[in-house]
């Protein structure tokens, strides 16, 4: 089984990760707040009562976590195409793998990385919902101290399982937008490149930051709804499960809630995966 695919995964997470952040703090505030008017008005408010800084908040655990979750959906995404078409990643350019090869292999890594993200991604997300400032005096604490103190703070509340809230839809989310997302990337490398070669760095780039938008675009809906979960625990409103999310959200704001975030979503997916492709391949290809 390759580990530079396992590496290789977790270093190129990592450079995207820091890249996309700020985005996915404002994309996570809209979806699961109604305070805001828009991606402006929530970028205005959080820099104005939280500085910079609140941008940030909730990454330290994701750097940590996008060693394990990125390096598993690279890994086992590329070992599973291995498994299938009896081709590493250097035979591939010579013998491209079918389409339906690439989404059962996406759809793999998709998979089983959703279940090591799912406790990375609550506490992420209840961390970038808290709008308090930074300690001052005489202001409130809030809630979670930080990631540690989050986790610990679930975990003595709800039990194990309660670190999985939300992990249903996430997995839902991330099957089949995984395998769409390296069918795009895939088909977008060849489209572009002579048969047998290496893409450009200028195609992987595109590739990887369209594959990154399409993928977005298919998850949003579903994305809405885990956030929506993953912030359900804190907020004392019960849903009874991932059908009476979606049924009660759209009764409250209409079809439109599957698609907050859209736009901002797909904003940050192209830096992001163009970013995350390109370190992929350029470090594949430099352990030769
Ligand atoms: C649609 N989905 C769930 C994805 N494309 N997931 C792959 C994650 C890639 C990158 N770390 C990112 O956060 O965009």
């Amino acid at each position: 089984m390759p580990a530079e695919e396992f590496v290789a995964g977790w270093i190129s997470g990592a450079l995207g990760l820091v890249l996309g952040h700020p985005f996915d703090t404002v994309k996570v505030r809209l979806q699961t707040q109604t305070t805001y008017q828009g991606i402006i008005d929530c970028m205005v408010k959080t820099y104005r009562h939280e500085s910079l800084l609140g941008f940030f908040k909730g990454m330290s655990f994701p750097i940590v976590s996008i060693a394990v979750v990125n390096s598993v959906l690279f890994g086992v995404y590329s070992n599973a195409l291995l498994a299938l078409t009896a081709t590493s990643h250097q035979e591939r350019r010579a013998q491209a793998p079918s389409y339906t090869h690439v989404f059962i292999a996406g759809c793999t890594g998709g998979f089983l990385q959703a279940y090591c993200l799912a406790p990375f991604d609550l506490i992420k997300v209840r961390l970038q919902n808290q709008t308090e400032p930074r300690a001052q005096p005489g202001s409130p604490p809030p809630r979670y101290r930080g990631p540690v103190h989050c986790a610990a703070s679930i975990f003595q509340a709800e039990g194990p399982r309660g670190l999985f809230r939300g992990a249903w839809a996430l997995t839902l989310r991330d099957t089949p937008t995984l395998g769409i997302y390296f069918v795009t990337y895939e088909w977008l490398c060849h489209q572009s490149t002579p048969d047998g070669q290496n893409p450009s760095s200028a195609t992987v780039l595109v590739a990887g930051g369209f594959a990154g938008i399409t993928s977005w675009v298919t998850a949003t809906p579903l994305d809405v709804i885990k956030s929506r979960m993953q912030m359900a625990g804190l907020e004392q409103r019960a849903y009874r499960g991932l059908l009476d999310c979606m049924v009660s959200s759209v009764r409250q704001e209409g079809l439109g809630v599957f698609f907050r975030g859209l736009t901002i979503n797909s904003a940050r997916a192209f830096p992001v995966n163009a970013v995350t492709f390109l370190s992929y391949e350029y470090l594949l290809h430099s352990w030769g």
